[in-house]
């Protein structure tokens, strides 16, 4: 990851809500309570293959994501929508500290299972989430286009990425919601110029429609999988042209 300049920490905040909240909105996270699973390591060298002990799926390479930002960006949406292909409409609930899914995607021939963290974006969970930046391999970094605050908000989250996260993190920018084009008050060229700033992938997504969504998650794990390859076979995957080169407008999907 590379990041020109240290963000000033300004203090993230979002909508107050309380409910519990699962991902898959069967089981209800609790604070403190979750723990990385057995296959998800410290962020270093990826865990070998093998059966998860749950689900039965087979990866050979395994990495866990996270997915931060304020409260009511989409984070938990945009997991349901990558993990079933489905939207949370309806009443917002929030998260509640931390839950996890698992997903194996086929990079390249090869099992990448993603093991994606989605943390609560109030202000009140922060030191629950604080413990876990450390064994992640991959941010996704959340704004939603509708909501100026939650992108102003943005270098608060960089700073304490960098407070907490492994320095050489990978780390993307998403600004969600690209659906709710009336209500839109961040620019695509806005989101575009913070991502440059910083150095960062950018891409604008929306839960609702499924834009970007696969991407997001695929360029991640093509990315660690490259990365953890002592040998890459292959020529080197750049994350960077990789989202410009697949990334679709928002104006190519709207419902
Ligand atoms: N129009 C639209 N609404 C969305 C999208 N993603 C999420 N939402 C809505 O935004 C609200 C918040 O979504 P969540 O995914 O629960 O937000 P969150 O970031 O997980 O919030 P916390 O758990 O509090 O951190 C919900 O009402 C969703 O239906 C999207 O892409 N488009
Ligand atoms: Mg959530």
């Amino acid at each position: 990851m590379s990041r020109k300049k240290t963000p000033k920490r300004k203090g993230a905040s979002g909508p107050a809500a309380s409910a519990l909240h699962a991902a898959d909105g069967s089981r209800p996270a609790r604070p403190g309570t979750a723990r990385p699973g057995p296959q998800a390591r410290p962020n270093g060298p990826p865990q070998p293959g093998r059966p998860s002990l749950g689900g039965g799926d087979f990866y050979d390479v395994a990495f866990k994501v996270m997915l931060v930002g304020d409260s009511g960006v989409g984070k938990t949406c945009l997991l349901v929508r990558f993990k079933d292909g489905a939207f949370l409409a309806g009443t917002f609930i929030s998260t509640v500290g931390i839950d996890f899914r698992n997903k194996v995607l086929d990079v390249d021939g090869m099992k990448v299972k993603l093991q994606i963290w989605d943390t609560a974006g109030q202000e009140r969970f922060r030191s629950v989430t604080h413990a876990y930046y450390r064994d992640a391999h991959a941010l996704l970094l959340l704004y939603d286009v509708t909501n100026k605050a939650s992108f102003d908000n943005i270098q608060a989250w960089l700073t304490e990425i960098q407070d907490y996260a492994q320095h050489d993190v990978v780390l993307m920018l998403l600004g969600n919601k690209v659906d709710s084009a009336q209500e839109r008050v961040v620019k695509r060229e806005d989101g575009e110029k913070l991502a440059k700033e910083y150095g960062l992938p950018f891409m604008e997504t929306s839960a609702k429609t499924g834009l970007n969504v696969d991407l997001a998650f695929t360029a991640v794990a093509k990315e660690l999988k490259q990365r953890s390859m002592k040998v890459p076979s292959e020529p080197r995957f750049r994350l960077h042209d990789y989202v410009k080169r697949e990334g679709r407008g928002a104006s190519c999907c709207r419902p």
